[in-house]
């Protein structure tokens, strides 16, 4: 069968890992990277991977089946998948909850007409911990459920602290509030606020001349990212940073306890503890690459989330081999 040719646009910590994760994957070979960039500038974990200026995309080309974007999702999905929904079918990791719906909505526009395939918001959260979310609730309709995160480094966090004017550098992690989490484990149903579940904690490092109260207000209020949050910023060396943080561990839980009968407790959890968040959603994407360019041969077209991928498109295996060693 033939390879799925795939494209990777936007050389950054989530670009790497989808180059590494490709090499791992039999069924699928790495066409190059996009960048916005002068390629000459990037240097890729792969010798043999080849880099290309992002408008080497404007032209017709027949040697890509999906691109997999891995640029930030403050600023650079909004405008990158819908324009190049409508020429390639492409995955994205696409993280600002509160927007999944225009997004969605505006990649729909660029890939149904486009009879291209887009499976938006991929990744763990949005992407895995979305699954069982409707998973839990759809099995247990009483109940409650919780999503907890980190202690760890949110790359859309970081990535939009990153794009504050004045920000040289800096990481995001993030922080779950451990008496919630007791409560919850304790079988309670609190009602809990977005600000009682986490709290976020930034180190920054400016950029020569810029207002460190400045940038504060800037991170604290930004909407959606920090506003809903407890949010510190500290404020670092270029060193410092590089010396304290570059790792990018994270992890999280999602946990549904409710009843099917009164009285009948059950308990669905899934869990994740992820030394690279960013090697991890890089994997996930790549599945779900694999699963777009099926989809696209199979004439779904339009975009599509998680909640729209058959899981055994997933998977290298084929449908029989599926029935016979997974089921
Ligand atoms: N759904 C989920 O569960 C998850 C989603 N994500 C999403 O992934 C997004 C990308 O994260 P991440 O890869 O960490 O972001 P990065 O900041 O590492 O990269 C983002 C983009 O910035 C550009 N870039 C990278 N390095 C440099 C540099 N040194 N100088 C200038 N530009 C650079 C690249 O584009 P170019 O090559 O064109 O310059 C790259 O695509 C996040 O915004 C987040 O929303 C991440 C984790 C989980
Ligand atoms: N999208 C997140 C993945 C998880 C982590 C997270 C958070 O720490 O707020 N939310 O969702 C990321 O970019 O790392």
């Amino acid at each position: 069968t033939t390879q799925i040719r795939v494209g990777i646009v936007g050389y950054g910590n989530l670009g790497r890992g989808v180059e590494t994760a490709i090499g791992l994957s039999p069924d699928m070979s790495l066409t190059g990277v996009f960048t916005r960039r002068d390629p000459a500038s990037v240097t890729t974990v792969g010798t043999a991977t080849e880099v290309f200026a992002i408008d080497e995309l404007d032209r017709d080309r027949d040697d890509i089946d999906v691109l997999i974007l891995c640029g930030g999702s403050r600023s650079d999905l909004p405008e990158q998948s819908p324009a190049l929904a409508a020429r390639f079918s492409i995955v994205d990791s696409y993280d600002n909850h509160a927007h999944i719906p225009e997004h969605f909505a505006a990649v729909d526009a660029a890939a149904r007409p486009a009879g291209t395939t887009a499976v938006i918001s991929t990744g763990w959260d949005p992407g895995l911990f979305s699954l069982n979310r409707v998973f839990s609730e759809a099995i247990i309709p009483q109940g409650a459920t919780y999503t907890f995160w980190g202690r760890g480094l949110s790359q859309g966090h970081s990535d939009a602290l990153r794009r504050v004017p004045g920000v040289a550098g800096g990481v995001q992690y993030t922080l779950p509030s451990e008496a919630a989490m007791e409560r919850v484990r304790a079988g309670e149903h609190p009602d809990l606020s977005t600000r009682e579940r986490h709290t976020r904690e930034c180190f920054v490092v400016l950029e020569e001349g810029a207002d460190a109260e400045t940038v504060r207000a800037e991170i604290v209020s930004m909407p959606d990212y920090f506003e809903p949050y407890d949010t510190t910023v500290h404020f670092i060396s270029a060193q410092e940073l590089e010396r304290d943080h570059q790792g990018m561990p994270h992890g999280g839980f999602v946990i549904r306890s409710g009843t099917t009968s009164p009285g009948t407790q059950q308990v669905i959890e899934y869990q994740l503890a992820l030394e690279s968040n960013p090697e991890f959603t890089a994997s996930v994407l790549v599945a779900y690459a694999r699963a777009a360019a099926r989809m696209n041969r199979a004439g779904v077209v339009g975009a599509q989330t998680v909640y729209d991928v058959a899981p055994g498109l997933l998977s290298p295996l084929s449908p029989e081999q599926l029935r016979a060693d997974y089921l």
